[in-house]
């Protein structure tokens, strides 16, 4: 296998709801991680491990039931919040206590401001996120169990974390409150306590003991009611007791004492409550007591056909319990170096009839595919050896504007009849095949961002180069055509003849709107057709997609093909556009691609002017897509040299037998 650089970087993968507030600004995050670098060499180790870590949040995100929050502190489902993140920049008076008790705040620490200090942070404006206050709140109603988790940034642990994400323990919210600071601005905090006192916390220093716990009613936290609002507020300070009701006009009335000399009363930080298990009404008719914090393996349930979204979840490795992303087509692979732990899952085939029958043809085809006018020039169509084809031309843009008249490439659509794609070795063979060998190429979801760091994103699907090296989106290695399945082989001789049946019609075509004055050939646009040295190709569970980019590289030929097969789908093109133009899904060209279709897309500068996507929409979907790589736009001689090996046509693919079917490659 031929290792492969990063070239181009796409829009991968949405992962989760974007939420700007806790976004921190680079230089702020800078701050924050020299200043967390600086306290950790000073810590001690911790004297345990925790139960749950790890080392990448899309692990840590897609493994545990309680924690999907992708981009924020805290994870809700269902309005209540399951799992909070203690990270970066704590507020004021927050804690962890080695008794069971963690302070909070609701919606993450204080704000980061540009060039900020842990000592110069101000907040700017009332803080708190609507959706976690409602979520605490109704987590506190509800006696939900939290899962609860620290990461490396966090400067509130007195020893040094192990990972970036440590879990800690269940906890169960016992108070909510607001406080308001010495500007003016109000923000929510929360008490939380350890479901189970009995459980030693593993993160106090090597060599400390913990003194026991108290118990509950050894400390109550008294309770006074207001003079104007008449409402009771536990005293939460040592020095006064202030009315807590936010809307009273006494509310966090301090009389003489000063914001920052707050301190919590030992009363209120030593007050304990039993837990008595989740409400019956949200826990099913009986009180709940939450589940071990590893989660048990995944599970392939009866009638699973093993691609099902719920089946790409991470894993919590049992051995060494860190958790993983799914990253591999073949099953549950542990990430962590040394480990080697595999859960290898099955996969059985999926009858055509279920992916691709007349209900979900005609309830697609009821989505009415985009077509911009002023985008795309005159379609038309022949029909070749089992196959109708529509060819349509693109048109050029400047600055995302259509040149209503000049094509710079074509997209031809090749739909098999019924009998073509079930013809020996045709569409319905291939895609039978393909689930088998994923799993044996061990076909895999790689990177796309911030590679090997703790925010690493990798694709929604899983990925095999296969033929001469693509520098693809992604750290790619190939394995040689000679090394391929024969499926695949076919797959690149299928893709050869349309990318040749296309270009021909459409030469023929082009040239007479040319000759009638209703368009102009790009002059970037030839009508050649360079053969396929390249095959990517991709797997698709439910609910994985493609998102946009372009297939532009410069050490790729004019022609580029795909054939789909499996889930029907959606193929979408939009103009490039700049700044925040780009924002927004604004197809302007939709193709419905359905098991068997092939997509060929012919002229460089398409990729200059429109960026596509490929959404399906069903449980199993393959595309291998062909490119030309060319050889003299390779770096090295190195590269040249192992491009040709890998990408030769084997001896057996080119015996007239090999393709049987309707399609003979016209070579
Ligand atoms: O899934 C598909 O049909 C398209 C894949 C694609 O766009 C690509 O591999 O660049
Ligand atoms: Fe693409």
């Amino acid at each position: 296998m031929a290792a492969v650089v990063v070239k181009r970087v796409a829009s991968s993968e949405t992962i989760g709801p974007s939420s700007k507030r806790s976004r921190k600004s680079g230089g702020a995050r800078r701050v924050l991680k020299s200043l967390v670098n600086e306290r950790a060499v000073l810590l001690p180790e911790p004297r345990g491990s925790p139960p749950v870590w790890a080392d990448k949040r899309q692990g840590l995100c897609s493994a545990l039931p309680y924690y999907k929050g992708y981009q924020s502190g805290g994870y809700i489902s269902g309005n209540v919040l399951m799992g909070s993140l203690l990270d970066g920049f704590p507020a004021e008076r927050d804690l962890v206590d080695p008794n069971g008790v963690i302070i909070m705040n609701i919606g993450g620490g204080r704000d980061v401001a540009e060039g900020a200090t842990s000592n110069t942070r101000e907040r700017q404006r009332d803080q708190g996120c609507p959706l976690m206050l409602r979520g605490s709140l109704r987590a506190l109603s509800k006696n939900q169990y939290i899962g609860i988790m620290v990461g490396e940034m966090s400067p509130l642990m007195p020893s040094k974390m192990p990972h970036a994400y440590n879990v800690l323990d269940w906890y169960f919210i016992t108070d909510i409150w607001a406080e308001k600071d010495v500007n003016g601005f109000k923000f929510w905090k929360m008490k939380l306590e350890i479901v189970n006192p009995e459980n030693e916390p593993w993160w106090v220093p090597a060599g400390t003991t913990v003194s026991p716990s108290p118990r509950p009613g050894d400390y109550e936290a008294p309770i006074q009611h207001c003079e104007v609002c008449r409402k009771p507020s536990k005293q939460i300070f040592s020095q006064t007791w202030t009315c807590l009701n936010y809307p009273c006009s006494a509310f966090f009335n301090l009389g003489d004492v000063k914001f920052a000399d707050l301190k919590y009363s030992k009363k209120f930080l030593k007050e304990r409550t039993t837990y008595i298990g989740k409400d019956p009404e949200v826990a099913g008719g009986a009180r709940e007591f939450p589940p071990s914090l590893v989660p048990t393996l995944p599970t392939i349930a009866e009638g699973d056909a093993g691609t099902e979204k719920h089946l790409k979840q991470g894993l919590v490795c049992p051995r060494c319990f860190g958790c993983s992303p799914r990253s591999h087509w073949a099953g549950w692979f542990c990430d962590t170096p040394g480990c080697g732990f595999k859960f290898e899952s099955t996969m059985r085939p999926i009858a055509i009839s279920e992916i691709d029958n007349s209900t979900i043809r005609m309830s697609f085809e009821n989505r009415k595919p985009k077509r911009h006018e002023g985008m795309v020039g005159i379609s038309s169509s022949f029909s070749t050896e089992g196959y109708e084809v529509t060819v349509t031309p693109l048109l050029d843009l400047l600055n995302g504007e259509p040149n209503p008249k000049r094509a710079v490439g074509i997209l031809a659509h090749f739909r098999p009849s019924g009998e073509t794609r079930a013809a020996l070795n045709g569409a319905d063979d291939s895609f039978q095949d393909l689930h088998e060998h994923a799993t044996k190429d061990d076909w895999m979801r790689l990177p796309v961002r911030h590679k090997g760091g703790k925010s690493e994103i990798i694709t929604s699907h899983f990925a095999q180069n296969y033929g001469a090296q693509y520098k693809y989106v992604v750290s790619v290695a190939s394995k040689s055509f000679s090394d391929a399945p024969d499926t695949v082989l076919r797959a690149l001789l299928r893709m050869r003849w349309a990318g040749k049946q296309a270009i021909d019609h459409a030469e023929k075509s082009v040239k007479e709107l040319e000759g009638n004055g209703k368009v102009e050939v790009a002059q970037s646009l030839e009508f050649s057709f360079v053969e396929f040295n390249e095959l990517l190709a991709l797997g698709y569970f439910e609910d994985d997609k493609i998102n946009w980019h372009d297939d532009g590289e410069d050490t790729l030929g004019p022609t580029v093909a795909t054939i789909s097969l499996g889930s029907p789908s959606t193929m979408s093109f939009r103009p490039k556009l700049k700044g925040k133009d780009k924002k927004g899904n604004n197809s302007v060209f939709d193709l419905h691609l359905f098991h068997g279709d092939i997509v060929v897309m012919h002229g460089t500068d398409i990729h200059r002017c429109y960026e596509h996507r490929v959404i399906p929409h069903g449980k199993r979907r393959f595309a291998l897509t062909s490119r030309h790589i060319s050889l003299d736009k390779l770096d090295t001689d190195e590269d040249r040299r192992l491009a040709q090996e890998l990408g030769a046509i084997p001896e057996r693919a080119l015996h007239p037998d090999f393709l049987t079917g309707p399609n003979q490659p016209t070579a």
